[in-house]
């Protein structure tokens, strides 16, 4: 198992677990708009630190995963259904990609 299948079991337990003892938990009982919202918090931290801290870059992008997996886990989603949709993509250019989500 690697770390991100390790992180998203561990973010799936604290489901409906003590929001005072865990800082997932404390996500998710704050609901699907805090979520979002701290998402896109990470993905301007990601943005700044590249275009101005690029020492930064690592550990924002760690926050950004982290966060995703959040928001994957609040929705009934998993690594495994974005890994499916990538796997789709394979061979597709982006220009075919584009198309097919068009149709
Ligand atoms: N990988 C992470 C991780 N990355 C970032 N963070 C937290 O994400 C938060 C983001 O920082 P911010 O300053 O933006 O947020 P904040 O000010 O604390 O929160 P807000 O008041 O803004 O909502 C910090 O509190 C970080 O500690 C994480 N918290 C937890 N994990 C993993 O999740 C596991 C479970 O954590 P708990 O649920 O706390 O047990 C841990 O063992 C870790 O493996």
């Amino acid at each position: 198992m690697d770390v991100l299948d390790r992180l998203e079991t561990t973010i799936r337990e604290r489901r409906g677990t003590d929001a005072g003892a865990s800082y997932v938990a404390s996500l998710f009982a704050k609901g699907r708009g805090k979520i979002a919202q701290k998402l896109g918090e990470e993905a301007v931290e990601t943005v700044i630190a590249a275009t101005s801290e690029p020492e930064k870059i690592t550990s924002e992008a760690a926050d950004l995963l982290f966060h995703l997996l959040v928001l994957l886990a609040d929705a009934d989603l998993s690594l495994d259904d974005v890994r499916a949709e990538l796997a789709r993509r394979e061979g597709l250019s982006g220009h075919d990609e584009k198309a097919a989500r068009a149709r």
